[in-house]
């Protein structure tokens, strides 16, 4: 008795084509693997096995061996406590460290963890017990609409510190107006002036709501690094501790008020830190912002489902209704599941899956997706897509994953951030030694308020913000146009792209042809309803649009089309059938060619003019004779002229590609302007071409719909797959464009160079503000707590310079 079982491994690090034979034949060479399958584009192996003699670790362990990875499982963490760029990368590296973890990031904007392992060798409270020892809390993230909560009880818990914090603030702030003479004569209540009055004032205001950035500076020291937390608690606490100092000292040569006191800091602590706490107050409120493109794209789920159910009408929550239901649609009502319309006539508006505004009509065998809006008519539909399988749920992932990735360049403020601050201690301290000694020996005060407002102004919390939230932004604006990013880098890539690479059918044309002409060799005994009688058999086991074509077409002439007996497709050529003991051959000249179909060539002038105007002919062979031709024509998409121009005058190169011949596919480049055409390209030479492209110095897109395009799209630097189109070309894809409108490309690059300006923006205001903003505080022009509502200011900023992307208007809406 043979058993046998079947996985399927996610795999990692192939860069080609020629990876995933490598591993399909390491794979298929270990014994009890009786069939290895890997797919490049999806990076999936898939192993049949015999479990008795090897096991899924044997597998993955071949793979690692010819130095490939593979990933099983990922989870998902909401991350608690940490303050700044810094601690991101700290958990980052930590988790990574962590044996069994292929793969750790960790979003410091949205608090979110991303971890792939393997189940085998570590456990998910392995990866918590690591967080938790350096100082962080994760938290399993819950299905979606959790984190949102979580933001509010954030919000609420800024709230009330900043409230305790702002009313004991402003009296100390009241007796700084004392300092200066310009306001001295502004009253300032005697008791103010007591420094034992003031320091109880400042106290809560240091250790209370104060308290998380001690307890962040120490967790992050003991770990061996610094960040925001070090530079606030230091410099606040320099300035309240040497206060305490000055009003002991004080009080011990007698405590008298005349000649004004000591000189105090309790309120350039006490201000400082309600400023810090305001600014993170501010940028929770955008940060909260940043995540409506997820929020507002769960709030179109349908809430209930009238359902059929044994010949009664029911009303069922949607989490309810089963693939296979029978769901009734009313006009006006949402359309609360994925399906397929089994009786009634409506148009619908799907503009919040695809952004396209003008509603699709709908009948019988259409598809429709849940969260669309039914119009006018009623509709019966059965489900094919609940729950987590929905188009709507997949799209909310995708943004999700999107939002929480990275892009490269945050590489670049990571790294920066993680010098920045033993740097700007030790700049601070220096600073403070040569105002003490050289500059003005012995005022200890004033060194101090310089050193202090060092530490704030340098502070680089501004600098971990800047690409986070411009990438969630971003993605989150493009979902709503309809353009799915798979990942920050994704939204990076697109900006650089300069050359485009379209495939004509479905992606240029409808990818709907239309059985146009028929022509039938004088020579043949066969009349034309026979010779279609035979074209239609062979063509009706090919899944290829254009025998799609065909076969409509022939039926809808009323023509009853027999069994065939055998069938082989032959990819980029065309196919071979046996139809009623008569062996067939339908395809291009090359395809007669290789059968050696001589007399085919008599036909081929009539075909020329075909394809002169634009129709795709096919030469068909009975018997090994000339038989007859077919053709059909594709109509170009009404958008894909002005998408062209569009792009061409963002300065694209714009190159058209296709299976299909020359004079055909010239024909169709011209109706839309592209001049630069590869016809004839075999489906496996798609990606070659690409490659070419790329080896040229170009940065190539590559856009595509079908199955066969798949590799291409997986070559090209951005791959774009047709929303419209296959699953497989939008697995491969990086990008998806929902609408199936070419006019989605230049909006995804105009969005992608949005971002990426956005980004730059934001850190040259980062950057920018700290380092003017040493010098400036080193040369003692800058006071404590104008470098702390600087600093804060810093970040609101960068996060309100991010939101603006939610507003980018596009050409085509
Ligand atoms: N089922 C079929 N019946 C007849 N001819 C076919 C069939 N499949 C392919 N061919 C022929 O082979 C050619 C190349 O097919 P291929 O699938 O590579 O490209 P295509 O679909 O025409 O164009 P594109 O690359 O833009 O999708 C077609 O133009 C057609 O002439
Ligand atoms: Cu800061
Ligand atoms: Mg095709």
């Amino acid at each position: 008795m043979k058993t046998s079982k079947q996985t399927t491994l996610q795999v990692t690090g192939m860069t080609c084509a020629a990876c995933a034979n490598r591993i399909e034949k390491g794979l298929n060479k270990l014994e009890g693997v009786s069939a290895a399958n890997v797919n490049f584009a999806l990076e999936q192996a898939s192993v049949t096995y015999d479990p008795g003699k090897v096991d899924v670790q044997r597998l993955e362990e071949s793979i690692r061996k010819l130095g490939y990875d593979t990933v099983k499982e990922s989870v998902d963490f909401q991350l608690e406590g940490m303050t700044c760029a810094a601690c991101a990368a700290r958990i980052e590296k930590g988790l990574n460290k962590l044996p069994g973890v292929q793969h750790a990031t960790v979003n410091f904007a949205m608090e979110t963890a991303h971890v792939a392992y393997a189940p085998g060798e570590v456990a998910v409270s392995d990866m918590q017990q690591k967080v938790e020892k350096l100082g962080y809390k994760a938290v399993l993230k819950q299905e979606s609409g959790e984190p949102a909560d979580r933001r509010a009880q954030e919000i609420r818990k800024h709230k009330l510190k900043l409230l305790i914090s702002t009313i004991l603030s402003l009296p100390l702030l009241w007796t700084m107006v004392s300092h200066f003479s310009f306001t001295s004569w502004i009253y300032t209540p005697e008791i103010l002036m007591n420094p034992w009055v003031q320091m109880v004032l400042a106290a809560p205001v240091q250790f209370y709501v104060g308290w998380p950035f001690y307890s962040g500076a120490y967790k992050a020291l003991r770990n061996g690094s610094a960040n925001m937390d070090v530079l606030v608690a230091l410099g606040t606490s320099a300035a309240y501790f040497f206060s305490v100092y000055q009003t002991i000292l004080w009080a011990s040569e007698g405590g008298s008020l005349h000649h004004g006191g000591p000189a105090l800091y309790f309120e350039t602590s006490a201000v400082l830190i309600t400023l810090v706490i305001l600014g993170k107050f501010f940028e929770a409120l955008a940060k909260g912002r940043t995540s409506e493109a997820i929020k507002s794209l769960m709030g179109l789920q349908a809430k209930t489902a009238r359902v059929e159910r044994d010949g009664q009408e029911l009303t069922i929550p949607v989490e309810d209704v089963l693939a296979g239901d029978i769901v009734l649609v009313r006009p006006g009502d949402k359309v609360p599941v994925d399906g397929v319309v089994a009786d009634g006539l409506s148009s619908v508006d799907e503009s919040m899956l695809t952004g396209e505004s003008l509603p699709v009509e709908k009948q019988a065998g259409d598809a429709v997706y849940g969260a669309t809006m039914n119009k006018n008519g009623s509709l019966k539909i059965r489900a094919t897509k609940v729950g987590k399988d929905t188009a709507l749920a997949q799209i909310i992932k995708v943004v999700e994953e999107a939002q929480g990735s990275k892009a490269p360049i945050q590489r670049v403020a990571d790294a920066i951030s993680g010098i920045f601050v033993p740097i700007v201690v030790a700049v601070a301290i220096v600073s403070f030694l040569v105002w003490y000694f050289l500059i003005i020996p012995g005022d200890f005060p004033n060194a101090l308020e310089i050193a202090i407002s060092i530490l704030v102004i340098a502070c680089p919390c501004a600098l971990g913000l800047a690409t986070p939230t411009s990438i969630m932004a971003g993605s989150g604006r493009a979902a709503e146009l309809g353009i799915l990013f798979k990942g920050g880098e994704h939204l990076e890539q697109t900006h650089k792209i300069d050359a485009i690479i379209l495939d004509k059918t479905g992606t240029v044309t409808k990818g709907k042809p239309e059985l146009t002409d028929v022509v039938t060799d004088e020579d043949t005994d066969e009349d034309t309803d026979a010779f279609l009688a035979i074209v239609g058999s062979a063509e009706k086991n090919s899944e290829h649009p254009l025998a799609e074509a065909i076969v409509a077409g022939i039926e809808g002439r009323g023509i009853a089309i027999p069994a065939s007996e055998a069938f082989e497709a032959i990819p980029g050529y065309g196919i071979k059938a046996v139809v009623q003991g008569r062996s067939v051959v339908i395809g291009t000249r090359r395809l007669m060619e290789r059968e050696g179909i001589a007399d085919a060539e008599s036909a081929y002038n009539a075909m020329t003019e075909l394809e002169m105007a634009g129709k795709t002919a096919m030469l068909a062979a009975v018997d090994g004779k000339y038989a007859g031709m077919v053709a059909v024509a594709d109509t170009v998409k009404e958008t894909s002229a002005a998408a062209v121009k569009r792009l061409k005058a963002m300065g694209i190169q714009v190159i058209m590609i296709t299976g299909d011949n020359e004079r055909t596919a010239q024909a169709i480049a011209a109706q839309v302007g592209i001049e630069h055409v590869l016809a004839e390209v075999l489906p496996e030479g798609k990606a070659a071409e690409v490659k070419k492209l790329q080896e040229q110095g170009k940065h190539v897109a590559m856009v595509g719909d079908g199955i066969n395009d798949a590799p291409a799209l997986a070559t090209a630097n951005v791959g774009m797959a047709i929303g419209t189109g296959t699953d497989v070309a939008m697995e491969a894809a990086d990008v998806t464009l929902m609408r199936g409108e070419l006019s989605s490309i230049p909006d995804a690059i105009y969005m992608s160079r949005k971002t990426m300006s956005n980004i730059r923006q934001n850190l040259f205001w980062a950057l920018g503000y700290n380092t003017l903003g040493i010098p400036v505080a080193a040369i003692g022009l800058l006071a404590p707590w104008v470098a702390g509502a600087a600093m804060a200011l810093s970040s609101v900023s960068v996060v309100l310079n991010a939101l603006r992307l939610q507003r980018v208007k596009v050409k085509s809406s």
